[in-house]
């Protein structure tokens, strides 16, 4: 039988519906029964997820989902949805495109550069520096600040009726670079460390005033500012830093005004986030309260909406709360800043993966279908709200508030007592992340370790036993050994971001700090050399990364007789600095993740700075210069 041309469109045009239809219906059964935002959330018809959204994410129109979320609209909120709902149906991909092209405007467009007020291109601490290459190299870096510096520009420049996902904040900031457009929680704890050495105390305040706002306003301080971010926040280090720009600055009146607001966010954790979790396996039996990170939410991430789809519909077994419960733990995940990693993969599925060697990488789904996170209590995340607790209770004890001084100090109390009867390992000599399902430690070793550490919390069996103290920091002994590289956050390769190989600055960071604190518990005459070479071996390492790739990828120092031979290759380049590094190889990024190696890099810079002026007698220009080095 032969069909013509006009039936076969009929039939085309009718399973075309009939497929949409099917879809369509898929997802009204997925997002019925949707727990509302709550009063913080994301709520934008466009930016968080909603029918809008799915739409165009699904389109998959960018190479990251994250571009589309950060475009500002460039008519009127109104108009945008009118024209959206009167699209053609079928939508095709190329119509959505040509929507979002009238529609939206670049996603750089609310956010503008700004004065450094008071950048200075030679900060005095880096007269101390003795190397040559690398005192020119951290000039070099120090020029970077005023590149990643931000501010919202006014009225965003937006057109009347216009929106964007911008949460807005009333001071400059830095951002981390490249897709990482607005400030980030965490990031801007390391960020902060290399303005303090430079005496960026302006743009350090900066930064904190904005966090101190957005507190006031929210309860507690979000992934980002964007309102996508709303739902989460992530690693809280916002009294850390007032407390390093108190040390760096002794501006009093900072801490005065900044304390009810770092009082608030305490209780934002202590509120939403403490567990009750009982000692069953330390003779003690005791009850101990610990937080973990918990975020509720039951749809992709507005900035990662495909991928977290394809995870979630592509684990067929789960049922729709199956599907909201994975898109909580994912979440969760970007909580942590680890986003994402072995950490939070439940124990029996990361022991399948460990066993068979045909798994897929990078994009392993199949790990982040399995994630455990809001099971998990993490060494990092106690560690840091310890070191919170007894900055408040120094600060408030400063301002003469005795009586909370003393609860902080017994919050702290409890908290390192729990800390060392549920993470701390006797036998193996090392802390653990603890999982409440199994009620066992997680198996995954990893950096997180060295965060009681450098929080101050020392178990008995280090305090006064140097071999012990020495053997408690064998895992980055032997990390060291094995890779040429800076530390891998673990040594599971599974193309997840925070596994091996990648080497991340604030990692490097922790673990030089705590072997720091680990030293000053003895005396020279006790023989430390061991644990402060591993000191300086871990700063070492990480400037030799990030000189060695910035070298590879086109930078030049002029100054030092350094050119790159690389040029042939990166003609338009001068030098990346990137967000992580590979520890099997000094000279290249990491990667593996869900979106490429950033650039810019915020934390990176930091670090690299505060290594260089702590370290400034001693480190070295890398090797890998030789190379460099015109005749
Ligand atoms: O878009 C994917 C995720 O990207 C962010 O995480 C990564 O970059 C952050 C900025 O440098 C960093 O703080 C984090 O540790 C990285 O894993 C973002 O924070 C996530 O929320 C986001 O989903």
């Amino acid at each position: 039988m032969r069909f013509s041309e006009k039936s076969k469109e009929i039939a085309k045009f009718i399973l075309i519906r009939f497929i949409v239809f099917i879809i369509l219906l898929g997802f009204d059964a997925y997002y019925s029964d949707k727990p509302p935002y709550n009063d913080i959330g994301c709520k934008s018809p466009i930016y968080c997820p909603d029918e809008f959204l799915t739409t165009i994410q699904l389109a998959h129109l960018f190479n990251d989902s994250k571009t589309f979320v950060d475009m500002p609209t460039k008519k009127p909120i109104h108009e945008v949805l009118q024209a959206f709902s009167e699209l053609p149906f079928p939508h095709t991909r190329s119509s959505l495109r040509d929507f979002v092209d009238t529609y939206f405007s670049s996603p750089e467009g609310s956010l503008i550069f700004t004065n450094f007020t008071d950048f200075n291109p030679s900060p005095e601490f880096l007269e101390k520096i003795k190397d040559h290459t690398l005192h020119a190299f951290a000039g070099i870096i120090n020029s970077y600040w005023p590149d990643l510096s931000r501010r919202i520009a006014k009225d965003r420049n937006l057109c009347e009726g216009c929106v964007d996902s911008i949460y807005p904040v009333n001071n400059t900031f830095i951002v981390p670079g490249g897709r990482f457009r607005e400030f980030y929680y965490w990031d801007s704890y390391f960020i902060m460390e290399g303005l303090l050495v430079s005496g960026y105390f302006r743009m350090a305040k900066d930064i904190i005033e904005n966090f101190l706002q957005i507190v006031g306003e929210i309860g507690f301080v979000p992934n980002g500012n964007r309102i996508y971010y709303l739902n989460r926040s992530m690693p809280p280090l916002l009294t850390q830093m007032v407390k390093i720009y108190y040390k760096a600055t002794n501006d009093f009146d900072m801490v005065k005004s900044a304390l009810p607001t770092l009082l608030k966010e305490y209780e934002f954790w202590q509120k939403n986030t403490t567990v009750q979790i009982v000692a069953k396996n330390h003779p003690s039996k005791k009850k101990y309260t610990l937080n973990r990170y918990i975020v509720h939410n039951s749809d992709p991430r507005p900035e990662s909406f495909l991928e977290d789809y394809f995870t979630a519909t592509n684990a067929t077994w789960l049922n729709a709360t199956g599907r909201e419960n994975l898109y909580a733990d994912i979440a969760t995940v970007a909580e942590t800043g680890w986003d994402f990693s072995s950490r939070w993969v439940r124990a029996e599925k990361l022991t399948e993966y460990l066993q068979d060697t045909s798994f897929t990488r990078p994009n392993n789904y199949a790990l982040l279908q399995n994630l455990d996170t809001r099971s998990v209590i993490p060494i990092d995340l106690n560690s840091i709200l310890y070191m919170n607790e007894i900055v408040l209770a120094d600060f408030n004890a400063k301002v003469g508030n005795k009586k909370l001084a003393n609860s902080f100090r017994k919050r702290a109390k409890d908290r390192r007592e729990g800390m060392i009867d549920i993470f701390w390992d006797k036998k193996r000599l090392s802390f653990w992340d603890f999982n409440l399902t199994s009620g066992t430690h997680t198996p995954v070793a990893s950096l997180a370790a060295f965060f009681p550490f450098w929080a101050g919390i020392y178990p008995t069996e280090i305090t006064n036993n140097l071999t012990a103290a020495k053997e408690s920091f064998r895992l980055i002994e032997k990390l060291l050994e094995k890779y040429p590289g800076s530390l891998p956050a673990t040594e599971i390769d599974t193309g997840l971001q925070w596994d091996f190989p990648n080497a991340w600055p604030p990692l490097q960071y922790v673990v030089i700090e705590a072997l720091m604190n680990v030293e000053k518990l003895y005396n020279e005459k006790d023989n430390i050399n061991t644990i402060r070479e591993l000191a300086r071996t871990v700063a070492q390492r990480l400037v030799s990364s990030v000189l060695c790739a910035w070298l590879e990828t086109g930078g030049e120092i002029h100054t030092n007789n350094i050119s790159t031979k690389r040029k042939e290759n990166f003609m338009n380049d001068v030098g990346h600095i990137f967000e992580k590094y590979n520890a099997t190889n000094l000279t290249i990024p990491g990667g593996g993740g869900e979106y490429v190696v950033q650039t810019g890099f915020g934390w990176t810079n930091g670090i690299t700075l505060w290594i260089l002026d702590k370290f400034s007698e001693i480190i070295q220009a890398p090797e890998c210069i030789a190379k460099f080095k015109r005749e």
